[in-house]
């Protein structure tokens, strides 16, 4: 028997915590990927997971998202224990993942990828949403959707002829249409320009706030200017989680970035003038 559905928490007091991560583990043989991270993320936030590189970031994501299997821990969708999902079950509780990839229908049209993605959520064909009034409410959802991510215009364009950057929005209105309570976006500025990063940017800031936001981002200057909350993932251990400020505050994080091969993004400001000098004597005997 399926569990409630949790994306509708008018009635019952709503959870203190949209998704929650408890000792959330992933080993691959010897080396922990994912090592007993425990945090929480607040109902309507704009929350975003860093680190270096390896950090153990995409697994993490797949953990959450059911893709992967944890070794070890818990994941609690809005008081809900839904760790032994599958993907696809997590999905029509609320939890909704775009992918670095796009998993576009790429021949079909832009509003035909939306409808396609409510009715797979609700789990109906076509042919089942009667009376007509029905299909059309489906349909005008499906434009208010575009009109969101601001591909209107573009509704009847096949998903192929889209640029780049539109496709990422239209991944993101697929994911909105499956009407998530937190939504998953996995690098969605990858291979963008800033133009499109910007537009990207102001999109997942006009999300409604009823919609939790958690985003894994290479992107730092995308990272903080748009989240309100900061997870640092390093060697696969929670570091810390806190506000940007915070965040680019704390000496911890600096270390983390300072142990990669290019801190540039994270200190883009004069982070050299601030560093001790180089031990390298210059001029020196030889
Ligand atoms: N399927 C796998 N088998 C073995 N090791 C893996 C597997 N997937 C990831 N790893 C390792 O787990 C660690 C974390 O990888 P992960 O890709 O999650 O990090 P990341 O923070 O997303 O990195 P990046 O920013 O480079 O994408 C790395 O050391 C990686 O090599």
């Amino acid at each position: 028997m399926s569990g409630p559905d949790t994306r509708h928490t008018g009635s019952a007091a709503a959870p203190a915590h949209a998704l929650e991560l408890d000792g959330v583990s992933q080993h691959f043989g010897h080396l922990k990927a994912v090592d007993e991270v425990t945090l929480q993320v607040a109902p309507g936030s704009r929350h975003a997971i860093i680190g270096p590189n390896g950090a153990g970031k995409s697994t993490l994501f797949a953990l959450i998202a059911g893709t992967r299997r944890a070794t070890a821990g818990r994941v609690v969708l809005a008081g809900q224990d839904v760790t032994a999902l599958r993907e696809h079950e997590r999905v029509q509780r609320g939890l909704v993942r775009t992918f670095q990839h796009s998993s576009l229908f790429l021949r079909g049209t832009v509003l035909e990828n939306i409808v396609l993605a409510a009715q797979q959520v609700s789990g109906q064909s076509w042919g089942m949403f009667r009376p007509v009034s029905r299909r059309r409410a489906l349909l005008g959802e499906a434009h208010e959707l575009l009109r969101q991510v601001g591909l209107q215009d573009r509704h009847g364009a096949p998903a192929g002829s889209l640029s780049h950057g539109e496709r990422r929005q239209l991944e993101v209105a697929v994911a909105l249409a499956c009407r998530p309570s937190v939504v998953m976006l996995d690098e969605p500025a990858a291979g963008m320009s800033p133009a499109e990063t910007h537009r990207l940017t102001e999109l997942i800031h006009d999300l409604p706030g009823t919609v939790t936001v958690l985003l894994v981002e290479h992107d730092l200057d995308l990272v903080f200017g748009l989240a309100d909350r900061v997870s640092v993932l390093h060697l696969g251990r929670h570091l810390m989680t806190g506000n940007p400020a915070e965040v680019r505050a704390s000496d911890a994080v600096q270390e983390a970035y300072l142990g990669a091969t290019d801190t540039s993004e994270l200190f883009p400001e004069g982070l050299e003038s601030d560093l001790p000098a180089p031990t390298t004597e210059t001029g020196g005997t030889p």
